[in-house]
C-alpha cells in the first residue's frame, strides 16, 4: 500500500497529530490535532492557561513532546528537526533584536545563524525587507525605530530563510492600535502570497471572517473552522466568551 501522506514537496503546511504534553501531573495539551495549509491564515485563540505557549514551545522545539507528531512542510519535527525547522519562521512574543545594530546588521547576524551563504545574504535581506515595506529603514539603528517598525523588522527577519510556515506568538503585544493593524494586515498579505500562518493570540479583533480559527481551551481544541461560520450572527468576541468563560 502506498503512503498516502503528502510529501515535503507537495505539503508546505503544518500538521499536528495527537499532541499531548504534561508538566508533571498537570496536563497542558491533551491529544491536540490540526492542519494549517499553505496560503491559510489560522488564528490560535485561547484564554490564559489554554496551552498556547506550550504548543508554541513544542512547535519550535523548545519543548519536546513524548506523544504525538508535528510535521512542518512534510518534515517530521522529531525525526528530521533540522529540515523541519529550516521551513519554520518564528516571531516570538518577546522582541529579540540588538538595539545597537542597524536593521541590516541584525538581519545579517540572523542569516549567519541560519547558515545562509555570504553571497546570497544581501539579496535575501533586501527581498525580505521589501515584503514588509521596510527597505528604506535598512540603515537605521533598531533603537531609533518605533515599536511597530521593530515588529515589522522581526517579521522580515523571520522570512529571511524563506520558510513555508510562519508562527507568531502574540506578535502585537505592546503595540498601539495603528501598528497592530499594520502588522495584522502585513501577515494576512503574506498568507495570501502562499505562506502557511499560525497566529497565536487572545485578541479576537485580529481575526477576519475568512480566516481559519483554532480555539484552544484547557489543553484541547474546543472548535475549529472558518471564523465567519463559527461566529454566525455573534461578534467573535461574544462567541469566544460564551464558549470559554468560566461561570462566576
Ligand atoms: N512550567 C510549568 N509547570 C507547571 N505547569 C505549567 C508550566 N507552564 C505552564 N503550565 C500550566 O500548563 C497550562 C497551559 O499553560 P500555557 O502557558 O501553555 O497556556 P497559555 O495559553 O499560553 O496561557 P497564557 O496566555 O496565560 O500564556 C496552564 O494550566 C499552566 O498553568
Amino acid at each position: 500500500m502506498s503512503d498516502a501522506r503528502p510529501s515535503a514537496e507537495t505539503d508546505p503546511g503544518l500538521a499536528v497529530r495527537d499532541l499531548s504534553f504534561h508538566y508533571g501531573a498537570k496536563t497542558a495539551l491533551d491529544a491536540v490535532s490540526f492542519d494549517v495549509s499553505a496560503g491559510m491564515f489560522c488564528g490560535l485563540l485561547g484564554p490564559n492557561g489554554a496551552g498556547k505557549s506550550t504548543l508554541v514551545s513544542l512547535l519550535t522545539r523548545l519543548l519536546v513532546a513524548p506523544d504525538g507528531e508535528i510535521t512542518v512542510a512534510g518534515h517530521d519535527l522529531r525525526q528530521s528537526p533540522r529540515k523541519a525547522l529550516a521551513k519554520l519562521g518564528v516571531v516570538f512574543q518577546q522582541p529579540t533584536l540588538d538595539l545597537g545594530l542597524t536593521v541590516r546588521q541584525n538581519m545579517a547576524y540572523f542569516a549567519a545563524l541560519h547558515g545562509l551563504s555570504r553571497s546570497e545574504v544581501p539579496g535575501r535581506i533586501d527581498a525580505a525587507l521589501d515584503r514588509l515595506n521596510m527597505r528604506d529603514r535598512a540603515g537605521e539603528r533598531v533603537r531609533d525605530l518605533n515599536g511597530g517598525h521593530r515588529r515589522r523588522m522581526e517579521l522580515a527577519r523571520a522570512l529571511l530563510h524563506e520558510p513555508s510556515v510562519l508562527l507568531l506568538d502574540e506578535p502585537t503585544v505592546g503595540l498601539d492600535a495603528a501598528a497592530r493593524h499594520a502588522i495584522t494586515d502585513h501577515v494576512h498579505d503574506l498568507a495570501e502570497q502562499g505562506l502557511c500562518v499560525l497566529w497565536a493570540t487572545h485578541l479576537t479583533d485580529e481575526m477576519r471572517d475568512d480566516d481559519q480559527l483554532l480555539v484552544l481551551h484547557r489543553g484541547q481544541i474546543l472548535a475549529s473552522g472558518q471564523v465567519g461560520r463559527l461566529r454566525g450572527d455573534q461578534t467573535l468576541s461574544d462567541w469566544f466568551l460564551s464558549r470559554t468563560e468560566v461561570p462566576a
